[in-house]
């Protein structure tokens, strides 16, 4: 569980974010969305202590990061897996070489411990025999898939992923997103997921926090989203053909 209370950042006179409170809750697909600019990926950054914050507090697990001496803060950035936009693979190492890479930099395992732990995580998102393989050798799908192993191949107890689906075709799309909510329940890990793609909110939508300019507008699930009133997520979400075909749908229901 992550839990931010009262979180502010500005740059240079610009209040990005502006007293945020939210639980990112630990077992769960936790979605940030909002428009263009309203402050999601600094609010992920505050969150991996990539930006510190002006005001207010950041709970891991119940304990203030301020209270953090250096080696709990160290302990914490092995904790974290980091899904980035485009899978960030390093085009010169193999998959099995990124995946293990993780290993390498924060634990003191032997090596053929780490590569029990990397066929393990590989076998997991259903990649075995590729491990000898190029990112370039490889589908967009897949790299995403040896993206999540490294993601999880340290056993995170916080993910954090920034747009994971960005160029995939939409059934590609659909299969990471699932594949990030099974790992999520499977491993009790707390996954803060940024998105643009609706899709993705009906996927796997079970906490969803809206922002709108650096406020935290409004906050609940999947089912709750169809439901709401609230005009700023109303006027967000139904810019999107997707969700007014579902509501359209349900209305047919009713
Ligand atoms: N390092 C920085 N220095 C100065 N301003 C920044 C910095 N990072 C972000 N900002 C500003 O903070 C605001 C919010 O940016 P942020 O990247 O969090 O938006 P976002 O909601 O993630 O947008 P997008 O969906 O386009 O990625 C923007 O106005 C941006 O210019």
């Amino acid at each position: 569980m992550i839990e931010v209370k009262n979180l502010y950042k500005s740059f240079g006179g610009q209040d990005v974010l502006k007293g945020i409170d939210y639980v990112f809750e630990r077992g769960k697909t936790n979605l940030i969305i909002g428009e263009s600019g309203s402050g999601k990926s600094v609010f992920l950054k505050c969150m991996l202590g990539l930006f510190k914050p002006d005001k207010g507090t950041i709970e891991y697990d119940g304990k203030p990061y301020t209270t953090f001496s250096e080696e709990e803060q160290r302990e914490l950035r092995t904790e974290i897996g980091m899904l980035f936009q485009g899978g960030a693979l390093f085009d010169s190492m193999t998959v099995e070489e990124n995946v293990m890479f993780p290993l390498k930099m924060f634990t003191n395992q032997r090596r053929k411990e780490m590569l029990k732990r990397v066929h393990e995580v590989l076998e997991r998102v259903n990649l075995t025999g590729n491990d000898h393989k190029m990112p370039s050798e490889i589908s967009g799908g897949m790299q995403k898939r040896v993206a999540i192993a490294r993601a999880l191949v340290n056993k995170p107890k916080y993910l954090f992923c920034d747009e994971p689906n960005s160029g995939l075709d939409p059934k590609t799309a659909t299969v990471i997103d699932n594949l990030i909510q099974e790992l999520t329940h499977e491993n009790d890990i707390t996954t803060v997921l940024i998105t643009h793609d609706m899709n993705s909110v009906l996927e796997i939508g079970e906490r969803i926090a809206f922002l709108k300019d650096g406020v935290l507008a409004w906050k609940g699930t999947k089912d709750e989203i169809f439901k709401t009133d609230d005009e700023a997520v109303t006027d967000f979400v139904y810019s999107s053909d997707l969700f007014q075909q579902v509501r359209a749908a349900q209305n047919n229901d009713d």
